[in-house]
């Protein structure tokens, strides 16, 4: 698949946040978008995925492609544990499903963590979960802004070669505060800076 954004424009109460944003995002590429705090990385995702509306613009091959994303926030179900977390992403939770979602979260979590309440969880476990969700469905691309928050050095690479083995061959756009990350990631750079105004 692939997403073309042009000429996109956002502004609150009259404050511009991004301007004449263009650029297109090819799947089997992972995409890392970078800008300082209040730059829009956000407001953008937020656009891609159609629950914000740009000023002026347009998004294109978003129309009936399933889009993944992990939040800035977790929104994840406290009370539940992280395995049912992520299986309530599912229509229909058969066995071998269940089993590969314990798979997965156990590349990510220590094992007797995933069946404790979500609530009883580090904040990066909880990010983790968020992660682990979102690439667990079948997706067309995934959108994650700032996905490896809180989480300390060798987690996070942990994360990252998770994130980058879910993702081949699809098209992943993630959020980053860290440009260290575009190389573990295999990523190419967007900056989208309150100075220029665009990527
Ligand atoms: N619903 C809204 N109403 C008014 N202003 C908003 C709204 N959403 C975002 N903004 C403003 O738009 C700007 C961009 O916010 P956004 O959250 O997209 O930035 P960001 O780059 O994701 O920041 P951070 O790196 O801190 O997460 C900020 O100045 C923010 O206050």
């Amino acid at each position: 698949m692939e997403i073309t954004v042009t000429n996109l424009s956002k502004s609150f109460d009259g404050r511009q946040v991004f301007s004449q944003v263009s650029q297109t995002f090819r799947t089997g590429d992972i995409y890392c978008l970078m800008g300082t705090s209040g730059s829009g990385k956000t407001t953008f995702f937020r656009i891609l995925l159609g629950l914000d509306q740009p000023d002026s613009g347009t998004v294109s091959g978003t129309e009936g492609a399933f889009l993944s994303a992990v939040f800035q926030e977790n929104r994840l179900c406290e009370s539940f544990s992280s395995l049912d977390n992520v299986l309530m992403v599912f229509p229909k939770v058969t066995k071998e499903i269940r089993e590969s979602v314990k798979e997965d979260l156990c590349k990510l979590l220590p094992e007797e963590s995933i069946y404790r309440p979500v609530s009883t969880l580090s904040g990066g476990m909880k990010r983790r979960v968020a992660v682990c969700r979102a690439l667990a469905v079948p997706f067309d691309a995934v959108l994650m802004d700032e996905p490896f928050t809180g989480l300390d050095e060798d987690t996070r690479r942990k994360v990252i070669e998770f994130v980058k083995q879910k993702t081949a061959g699809k098209l992943a756009i993630i959020s980053t505060h860290q440009e260290e990350d575009v190389p573990l990631l295999g990523g190419s750079l967007i900056r989208l800076t309150a100075e220029e105004k665009g990527i």
